[in-house]
């Protein structure tokens, strides 16, 4: 069987629940496992960052879930400094193993306390991974406090890669961050318009880190994945991860949305008026009825606002999709 040094993936996929703490030295730092998919690095040398990197929040997202395990592998093998604390997290590895977005109900609407409100085997993970993000940046020793929550999306994209801000509440955005999403190979950013109950939202409000949730391309299973298409989310990474300094790339090359709407899923009859493989951030034109269902009608305020993460196989009150409209970026 794999040992967490040989392969934390394959590891992760045999020891799902529970797993007893392990401590190893590396060459410039110390290596915890926490819990079932939750690795702590801590570094020899102070601190230039705390840094949650996670992936696999919904099982069948794959890519950055095998993004990641290379990371640790590189780790373990001693061929990154290592200048941040790191927390890496395989989210849910149940639904991992299944091949599913979730077994019971949908992790990433469960965090900031939400989790109170659901039943399934995701409301105490939930509640784990709150409490293993709580423990990490309560030990913060300097620099920024960061998470990125990757994922990928269930369909296919016009920007293949792009991030979900989340709601700011009047704090103000920081172009820095902007600019690493660049580097990270991100085209679009969405800027959230209210609050929602996702790990990467629960982490900015909570923590007062920088957050964001990264869609790096489309749900495929283990071992489908054409990791040449996040050499540059690799590289960048690793950068941070040996520098603790986050690559600026041109925000030009960087497409802003604002959401102006969250499609809700109010009946059980809910239909969205678009194709199965309409793509993310397909545009309309004003008047289009988007959706429909016996308590509503959904019509397109304004022509070019498009559609992302359009889904009905939701329960009824969940998002079933986002309205979002061009914006500039460098008028924020
Ligand atoms: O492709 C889809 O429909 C969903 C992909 C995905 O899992 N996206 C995240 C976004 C989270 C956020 O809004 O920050 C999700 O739906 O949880
Ligand atoms: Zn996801």
């Amino acid at each position: 069987m794999a040992t967490i040094i040989d392969d934390f993936l394959s590891f992760t996929l045999s020891n799902p629940h529970s797993v007893s703490q392990q401590t190893h030295k590396l060459s410039c730092g110390t290596v915890i496992l926490e819990a079932a998919g939750i690795l702590r690095f801590e570094p020899d040398s102070q601190a230039k960052a705390s840094v949650v990197l996670s992936a696999g929040i919904h099982g069948n997202e794959t890519a950055p879930i095998e993004l990641l395990n290379d990371l640790v592998k590189q780790l373990f093998r001693g061929e990154l400094n290592l200048a941040v604390r790191l927390l890496i997290i395989f989210g849910h590895p149940e639904a991992m193993i299944a091949g599913k977005r979730f077994i019971d109900v949908n992790l990433n609407r469960l965090f900031c306390g939400a989790w109170e409100r659901y039943e399934g085997i995701e409301v105490t993970r939930a509640q784990n991974l709150e409490q293993a993000v709580s423990e990490f940046f309560s030990k913060h020793q300097g620099g920024q406090k960061l998470h990125y929550d990757l994922h990928t999306a269930i369909r296919g994209s016009q920007y293949q890669k792009f991030a979900i801000h989340p709601f700011t509440g009047g704090r103000a955005y920081n172009i820095a961050q902007f600019r690493w999403y660049a580097a990270l190979g991100v085209e679009a950013v969405l800027l959230s318009h209210q609050p929602t109950t996702t790990f990467s939202y629960h982490s900015y409000v909570n923590h007062g880190a920088e957050a964001v949730t990264i869609e790096l391309g489309k749900v495929r299973p283990f071992g489908g994945n054409d990791l040449s298409t996040l050499a540059r989310a690799a590289e960048s990474l690793t950068s941070l991860i040996e520098k603790g300094s986050l690559r600026q790339a041109d925000m030009e090359a960087i497409q802003g949305f604002a959401v102006i709407d969250v499609l809700e899923k109010d009946a059980e009859d809910y239909e969205l008026n678009i194709d199965h493989d309409v793509k993310n951030f397909t545009e309309f034109e004003a008047g289009f009825e988007l959706a429909k269902s016996s308590h509503s009608r959904y019509i397109v305020k304004q022509s070019n606002d498009a559609i992302v993460f359009p889904n009905t196989d939701i329960p009824v009150g969940q998002r079933a999709g986002l309205v979002v409209r061009r914006i500039a970026l460098n008028k924020l």
